[in-house]
């Protein structure tokens, strides 16, 4: 059955794209446009009533939050592919605990980036350079508890490269490519070994070869 991914090339969408290529997991992209709105129509919101996306579509069953889309493919597919949820019990808890950092910590502030920085032409309202500047600095903390921690461990959850990692790559591209922060990377050592390491593994730039996303100018 391939799996159907409502939304395209975003950067929501990529980390369940990214978690599917990396458990072989067959799929078709169906694309909804953001900047034509194809998110709120009636359609669409019957799948995902918040008028987001990603959605899968597996046969009958549907799920959003790109996420919990990522856990479901990891744990249904535990045997295909790479392990992306650890060993042992204690390992799947940091991958919970890091991946949950990522959604909580690192995704609000690298968001906000990405809404003033890029798209707030495009959606027709001002960027506020005080709210990038907050955003800038409350990421460069959340970084540099990273750094720390990928002081002494090759990934996040350990020296295995999970699903806690993969979760970070999307938006983690658009702040080295699109935001002009590629410095909050490289300025921290074993933060951008860490991202060299993931965001040059076969499945990214598989992701990343069915197109970058073209912000309208
Ligand atoms: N928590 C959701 C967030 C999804 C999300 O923010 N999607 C964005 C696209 S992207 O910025 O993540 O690529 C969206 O649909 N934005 C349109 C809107 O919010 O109206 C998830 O992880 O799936």
């Amino acid at each position: 059955m391939v799996v159907k991914v409502y939304g395209s090339i975003d950067a929501s969408p990529q980390r369940v794209l990214a978690c599917l290529v990396e458990k072989e997991i067959d799929f078709e992209i169906i694309r909804i446009d953001l900047f034509k709105g194809e998110h709120k129509d009636p359609e669409f919101l019957k799948l995902e009533p918040f008028g987001q996306v990603p959605v899968i579509q597996d046969g009958d069953y549907t799920l959003y939050e790109s996420r919990a889309i990522m856990r479901y493919y990891a744990e249904k597919f535990k045997s295909q592919g790479t392990e992306l949820l650890g060993k042992t019990v204690e390992e799947r808890g940091l991958v919970e605990q890091w991946l949950e950092v990522e959604a909580l910590r690192f995704h609000p502030p690298v968001y906000k980036l990405v809404v003033h920085i890029l798209l707030a032409s495009a959606l027709g309202f001002p960027s506020d350079p005080k709210i990038i500047q907050e955003s800038e600095a409350k990421l460069g903390k959340v970084l540099d508890i990273y750094e720390e921690r990928l002081s002494k461990s090759k990934y996040l959850a350990g020296d295995f490269f999970s699903l806690a990692d993969r979760s970070h790559l999307p938006f983690s591209q658009h702040l080295v490519a699109d935001l002009g922060k590629e410095h909050m990377i490289r300025d921290r050592k074993h933060v951008s070994a860490w991202w060299d390491d993931i965001s040059n593994g076969p499945s990214w730039k598989k992701v990343l070869q069915l197109g970058v996303f073209e912000f309208p100018k």
